[in-house]
Formats: structure tokens, C-alpha cells, sequence
């Protein structure tokens, strides 16, 4: 669907030069909810520019539904934006329009008889539940509600594509997470494929199906959702995925419990059908170990458990030993170092 081969985007400041983009080659399926996901200044906003050709690049080539973007005309451009929805952090929405006026202002652009354009705008309120907003004005209205109509407008000309760019970045959590629900339908309901990008890795374990990571204009680590929380890779990679996962207590936490005599702690990931599996207690058991969780949690993602626990053991050595070696052969398992 968008095909990004070898893309590079470097801006030119004087004698400066700024290597926004590096190398990036990826590719987002139809369908698809993909985020990109990385700190300030790691370059997303100039990848996603560069979607909608409002950046073009310095190298490599972007492809839409096979398409090659550099041999667009001007009106080919216009064509391809309205084909790509977009909605922004800071909504962007016109403060002098009503909700239904932000809403119709693109398919007037498009050219849109009137009663179309009512009849679209009803039906994108009501897809967006603001229909008994439809006279207010944006200053009338909370966060999440704007960013509602941001939705509903970006929707307005049937794009096969959303763009988002950190969407929810300016709400609170439980208004991000009616948002990011209202994405979820977006895709699932309109088949629409949704690029996005954000700083929080809670916006990528909620709805994404793919990530990529980037850094220093590069992306470090992409892939599926599920595999990528379950086992990173990169150290930054795994940096983002302890800001949602806190899968070890405090070091003062974790002293207190060496000072005060506790056990060797291991930590012990389950992924998926494994988590259904009483394996920690079976294996303990018949090897005479008793087994503590000390730390931890399951969690669904992409509708699959991922279990991520401390524990200690008590028991005979050898026996705590046995049970390890059999542990290994089911999950991933590894002694958690204090200090
Ligand atoms: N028009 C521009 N001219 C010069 N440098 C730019 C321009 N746009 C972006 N940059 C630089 O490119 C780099 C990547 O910026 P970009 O905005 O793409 O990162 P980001 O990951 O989106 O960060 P943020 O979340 O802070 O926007 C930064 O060093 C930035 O200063």
C-alpha cells in the first residue's frame, strides 16, 4: 500500500545539513494499522510529510498502491491528498466554522453539491457521535471532541488512507483511549490503512499492528506488534516498551528484598497459549520447589496473553536447578540482577 525503498530526506540550513531521514525502507500493508514510534527530533513528522508529498525526498523512492510518488503532476498531488485523511496533535481545526462546517470545508473543496455534502456530514457525525454537536464551535468543545471532528473531517472525501500525527498526543488517558477506539473503527468498519506516529508506546500496544522504531532518522527495529514487545531488540526499543510494561520493581525495592534475606529472582516470559499452560506450578511441584511470584503481570496484546513475572524459588539447589533447566525448554527465563 505505501512503500517507502531507501528513502532519505536531508535539509539544507546554510551550511548545515540536517539528516531528517535516513535510509528508511518500509512497507505498510492494505488494512493495516502500523505506527511508527520513536523521541523528539527521531524524524517521524518528515516521514509522514513525505507520505502526502508535502516533503519530497532527497533519495529513494515512495510508492503508493504502486505508484511512484516523484512522477506525480500537481494535479496527480491534489489527487493523491485527497486521498489521504490527516489529522494532527494540535487538531487544526477553523475556529471561525461550526463542527459541521469544519466537516463540510473539505467537501466543498472537492466540489460536492450541497445536499451531498448534508447528507455526508450527518452521517460522518453520527459515525463520530457528535451529532448533537453539529452547530457548536471548536472552542465549544473538549479535546477529545475536536479531535472527533478532526476525524470526521479527515473521513470527509473517503481516503483510503488516515494519517495521524500524534493524534493523541495533547489528551488525557482516558480520552486517548476513546480515541484511539474510535480509530480501531475507522479501520475495522471503512477498511481504511492507518499510518501513525507517536511518542507513546501505549498508543502502539493499544491498536497497532505493526511498529517501527526510529532513531537519528533511521528506523532501529520494526516489525508485528506482539513479537516486538515480547522480545525487542534495540536498547531504545526496549526503553519504550518498559514505559508501559514497569516489568521490575524500584532498585531500592529490589535491595530491600536481597537485604532482608530474599531468594535469587528469576524473571519468567509466557507468550500466548503458553499463559493457559499452569507450567511454573507443575514443573515446581514435581520437583519439590516451591515457587513465589514476587513481581509482575499478564496482559493481553493483539488478543494474546504476554506474561512477564518475578519469582523464587525455595527448595533443595539442585532441585531449584532442575526446575530452571526444565523451565528453559517452555519459556523464557532468566535470573534478574540487583544493583
Ligand atoms: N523543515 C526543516 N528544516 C530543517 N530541519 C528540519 C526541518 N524539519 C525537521 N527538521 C529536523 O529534522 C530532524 C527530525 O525532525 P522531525 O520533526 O521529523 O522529528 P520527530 O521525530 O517528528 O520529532 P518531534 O516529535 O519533536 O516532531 C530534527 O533534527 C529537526 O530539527
Amino acid at each position: 500500500m505505501i512503500e517507502f525503498s531507501q528513502v532519505a530526506k536531508t535539509f539544507v540550513l546554510g551550511k548545515r545539513r540536517v539528516e531528517a531521514v535516513k535510509d528508511v525502507s518500509l512497507t505498510i500493508q492494505k488494512g493495516e494499522i502500523f505506527g511508527i514510534i520513536g523521541f523528539s527530533g527521531a524524524g517521524k513528522s518528515t516521514l509522514l510529510r513525505l507520505v502526502n508529498l508535502l516533503e519530497s525526498p532527497s533519495n529513494g523512492s515512495i510508492k503508493i498502491q504502486g505508484e511512484d510518488l516523484s512522477s506525480f503532476s500537481a494535479k496527480e498531488v491534489r489527487k493523491l491528498r485527497r486521498r489521504i485523511g490527516m489529522i494532527f496533535q494540535n487538531f487544526n481545526l477553523f475556529t471561525s466554522r461550526t463542527v459541521a462546517g469544519n466537516i463540510a470545508y473539505p467537501l466543498k473543496l472537492a466540489g460536492k453539491p450541497k445536499g451531498e455534502i448534508k447528507a455526508r456530514v450527518d452521517e460522518l457525525l453520527q459515525f463520530v457521535g457528535l451529532t448533537d454537536k453539529a452547530n457548536d464551535y471548536p472552542e465549544q468543545l473538549s479535546g477529545g471532541q475536536k479531535q472527533r471532528v478532526g476525524i470526521a473531517r479527515a473521513l470527509a472525501n473517503s481516503p483510503d488512507i488516515l494519517i495521524c500525527d500524534e493524534a493523541t498526543s495533547a489528551l488525557d488517558p482516558d480520552t486517548t483511549n476513546e480515541i484511539l477506539r474510535l480509530l480501531k473503527k475507522v479501520n475495522k468498519d471503512l477498511g481504511i490503512t492507518i499510518l501513525l506516529i507517536t511518542h507513546e508506546m501505549n498508543v502502539i500496544q493499544t491498536i497497532c499492528d505493526r511498529v517501527a522504531v526510529m532513531e537519528n532518522g533511521e528506523v532501529i527495529e520494526s516489525g508485528n506488534v506482539f513479537e516486538t514487545f515480547t522480545d525487542p531488540q534495540h536498547p531504545t526499543t526496549k526503553r519504550f516498551i518498559q514505559s508501559v510494561q514497569q516489568d521490575r520493581p524500584s532498585e531500592s525495592l529490589l535491595q530491600q528484598w536481597q537485604q532482608s534475606g530474599g531468594k535469587n529472582l528469576y524473571r519468567v516470559i509466557f507468550k500466548g497459549e503458553l499463559a493457559n499452560r499452569p507450567i511454573l506450578s507443575q514443573i515446581s511441584r514435581k520437583n519439590n520447589v516451591d515457587v513465589n511470584i514476587v513481581y509482575g503481570s499478564v496482559q493481553e496484546l493483539q488478543e494474546k496473553f504476554f506474561g512477564n513475572l518475578l519469582v523464587s524459588f525455595e527448595g533443595e539447589a539442585s532441585a531449584i536447578h532442575t526446575v530452571i533447566a526444565e523451565l528453559e525448554k517452555e519459556v523464557s527465563i532468566e535470573e534478574v540482577l540487583i544493583g
